[in-house]
């Protein structure tokens, strides 16, 4: 039997509906977790997200300094992500400090580490101090790209909610080939950490119509990603 079309990609279902999608290294210490979230737990990211992209800081299309404008919305928590930096307040978008990092996240983070890497200790010490909250409309793309303004190198946790896409995993040499096309759905988990901390990586395509709207979102898809900065800031440098 095959899977009806209404319940592709939140079902937990392969392809043929032939059982669970499998949890697969894709190079060392890059992991995909698939259906890690629940429904339940995606509604409330989505609830989260939707805070966010209203203030203190929109959500915008971030401008690059070549004159290119990024297709997908971002919105910044913790502290503000800007081609090539972080900061505390958004210079490019309207001047607010960005909301505060919530504990929660940084708790999920940590779990996500014991998921992926299948260890009780792998969330030990995590910390992440931002994630980078994308919206993605039907034609939004991202370009092969390292995640390299962080200091720290601690792992990247990407989180995956509506319309399913094709994430591009490569190599840390170069933006092309090798690279591994891993179709990423709603309630989905990848982490990047390790030797694979800098690969470069994208999103050269979002399906629309295949995310779930009991998430909250009809349309489009959120990426939520979690990193550490690796920046401090005592609470005076915090509202700086
Ligand atoms: O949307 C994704 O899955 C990846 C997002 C990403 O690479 C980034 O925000 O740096
Ligand atoms: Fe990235």
């Amino acid at each position: 039997m095959t899977t009806p079309p209404l319940f592709d990609g939140f079902d937990g279902l392969d392809e043929a509906g032939a059982g669970p999608r499998p949890r697969v290294t894709v190079a060392p210490g890059a992991v995909h977790v698939p259906d890690w979230l629940s429904l339940e737990r995606q509604r409330e990211l989505v609830t989260a997200c939707r805070g966010w992209a209203t203030g203190p800081v929109p959500m915008r299309h971030t401008r690059l300094p070549g004159g290119g404008v990024m297709s997908v919305r971002t919105v910044c928590v913790g502290w503000h992500w800007q081609p090539y930096r972080y900061t505390r307040t958004a210079a490019d978008a309207g001047g607010a400090r960005v909301a505060e990092f919530p504990d929660w996240l940084a708790e999920l983070g940590r779990r996500a580490l014991v998921a992926a890497y299948q260890d009780p200790a792998a969330g030990d010490g995590y910390d992440p101090d931002t994630a980078l909250v994308n919206f993605y409309d039907g034609r939004a793309t991202m370009g092969m790209h390292q995640d390299r303004d962080e200091r720290s190198r601690a792992p990247v946790v990407s989180l995956s909610i509506g319309d399913s896409c094709v994430f591009r995993f490569g190599n840390t040499e170069n933006r092309g080939r090798p690279y591994t096309d891993v179709e990423l759905r709603s309630g989905d988990l990848f982490v990047f950490g390790g030797p694979s901390r800098l690969a470069y990586h994208g999103v050269p395509r979002v399906r629309p119509g295949t995310g779930n709207p009991a998430t909250g979102l009809a349309g489009g898809r959120l990426n939520i990603t979690l990193r550490v900065t690796g920046l401090t800031g005592t609470p005076a440098a915090r509202r700086r």
